[in-house]
């Protein structure tokens, strides 16, 4: 038996590049055990997974913590948002995921906009204007280029909601991870009937949507898992909804997230409706809204200019007037499906680790031109940023938000925050308690406070120069290249 105070939960994230558990000490917050196991992600024209392979990688990662995991209690599983897991009537994969950052979809999104009355009439009612990453988004690709995909599917999930239903046997969802398919109402909190038959969606494919509280089931017999039979299940959530648990977020405190997305996001207690489609209203996992804003080029494109340079992550240097605008795999925020990344101002005195510093920058300016649509205007400008995925461990990712945001910075020790949410909220169905105060709780947005310093209002100026200078090369379409 473990030295743990209180019942042991199992939190686990399945992220884009790897699914990580970690197993919790309830009483205390203390991570008594971890694991980690990565997927693999097409690259070319979409980015797909095969659901199979998150399965693999939780079962991995639940080998990883040992013994520990066997003692839980209870589980809940966080996930990347938006993907479309298609199954059959033997609940096997009809055809890999298509997961958010894959940008297919976007004349679908364009045309969905269009043919629903536009872009206000989105937002107002599911409370997006829906992008490529939207799952609606993404069926409607499928029914147009793989029609017999779309017939031989006899359930629609998410990616959470895929694992969820391997250790329950029951297809549920929340609402967090439900406010972004893109057919679910934040109006009426439901999944929406026109939508769903104007894309010649079934909703009885669709999963139960579990509310905050609920149990979403039980483990049933594997031989695969650690659990006992009968472990409590919770609802999971979105991946951004179950960081916001895990650092029992309050309304009006900002988050950026550096992953292989990058998103800004803060609790609400109004519900978001932007018809200019840059802040996503999502709902969160309790009975608040998540108002936030996603890029598709973070951690994973910067790294990737590093690696072309021959540099260390680290290795940037200050000074140059040149700017990089990241979009390698196309962008979400500024909307720019089609676009590829973008360098001007390169001089002969240009240094390999200016032009990385300029990639961090790009980066980081596509966030924070979303900062202040995301916060309500009374939130307090002052108040820390929260920086938290991989890509807050680094002293680049840290000094480039510091510079640019002009804000304090708080960097939660706390290493898996969207683990650590999951796992208040299997801790909140064994005790009661609301998964964001058990958060607190356990004081998981603890870490240094980085002093604000003036913003670099010279860099954010040029940065925002060239993208609208560039607007007609970023906004080209593959067809008109
Ligand atoms: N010490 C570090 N410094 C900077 N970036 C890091 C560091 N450690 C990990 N990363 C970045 O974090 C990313 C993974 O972050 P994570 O939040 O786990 O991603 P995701 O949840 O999208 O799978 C990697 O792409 C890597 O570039
Ligand atoms: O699309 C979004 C949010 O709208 C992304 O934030 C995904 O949820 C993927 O997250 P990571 O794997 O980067 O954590």
């Amino acid at each position: 038996m473990s030295a743990a105070e209180g019942p042991l939960v199992v939190g686990v994230d399945t992220s884009t590049q790897s699914t990580k558990a970690l197993v919790v000490d309830a009483a205390t917050g203390q991570v008594v055990a971890s694991g980690q196991a990565p997927h693999t992600v097409t690259t070319g024209a979409g980015r797909e997974s095969d659901p199979r392979q998150w399965w693999d990688a939780l079962c991995e990662a639940l080998r990883q913590c040992g013994d520990a995991a066997h003692e839980a209690a209870a589980v809940s599983i966080g996930g990347q948002q938006h993907g479309l897991v298609t199954l059959d009537e033997w609940g096997e994969p009809v055809r890999p995921a298509l997961l958010w950052n894959d940008v297919r979809s976007a004349p679908q999104a364009r045309r969905l906009t269009e043919e629903l009355g536009g872009a206000e009439f989105w937002a107002e009612r599911t409370g997006s204007v829906p992008a490529a990453s939207f799952t609606v988004t993404k069926w409607a690709w499928l029914a147009e280029h793989e029609p017999e995909a779309v017939r031989a599917t006899r359930a629609v999930r998410l990616p959470h909601d895929y694992l969820t239903e391997r250790l329950t046997g029951q297809g549920t969802t929340d609402r967090g991870d439900a406010s972004g398919t893109g057919w679910w109402a934040s109006e009426s909190e439901s999944y929406d009937a026109g939508i769903l038959a104007h894309v010649g969606l079934d909703p009885a494919l669709l999963p139960r949507v579990v509310r905050s509280g609920e149990v979403a089931g039980t483990v049933r017999d594997s031989h695969e898992l650690p659990f006992s039979k009968g472990t409590l299940v919770a609802a999971g959530t979105g991946d951004n909804a179950a960081a916001a648990l895990g650092l029992g977020l309050r309304p009006g405190t900002p988050v950026m997230s550096l992953g292989t997305s990058g998103t800004v996001y803060a609790v609400s207690r109004r519900r978001p409706a932007d018809p200019t489609g840059t802040v996503a209203g999502f709902a969160d996992a309790r009975g608040d809204w998540l108002p936030l804003a996603c890029t598709l080029n973070c951690t994973l494109a910067v790294d990737r200019v590093a690696a072309l340079l021959g540099l260390d992550r680290e290795a940037v240097e200050p000074g140059a007037a040149v700017t990089l605008l990241p979009f390698l795999d196309g962008e979400r925020t500024p909307d720019l499906p089609h676009a590829s990344g973008l360098l001007h101002g390169l001089r002969h005195d240009t240094s390999a680790g200016q032009l990385l510093q300029a990639a961090y920058d790009g980066a980081v300016h596509s966030l924070l031109g979303a900062l202040d649509l995301v916060l309500d205007e009374d939130a307090d400008p002052s108040a820390p940023l929260l920086l938290i995925g991989g890509g807050a461990r680094g002293t680049a990712w840290q000094q480039t938000v510091r510079r640019l945001s002009g804000r304090p910075v708080q960097v939660p020790e706390a290493k898996e925050l969207v683990a650590l949410g999951a796992a208040a909220q299997a801790a909140g169905l064994l005790t009661g308690e609301d998964p964001a105060a058990v958060a607190r709780r356990w004081d998981t947005a603890r870490g240094p406070v980085l002093e604000a310093v003036e913003r670099d209002e010279e860099t954010l100026a040029r940065i925002a120069g060239v993208l609208s200078d560039a607007a007609p090369l970023l906004e080209r379409s593959p067809q008109s290249r």
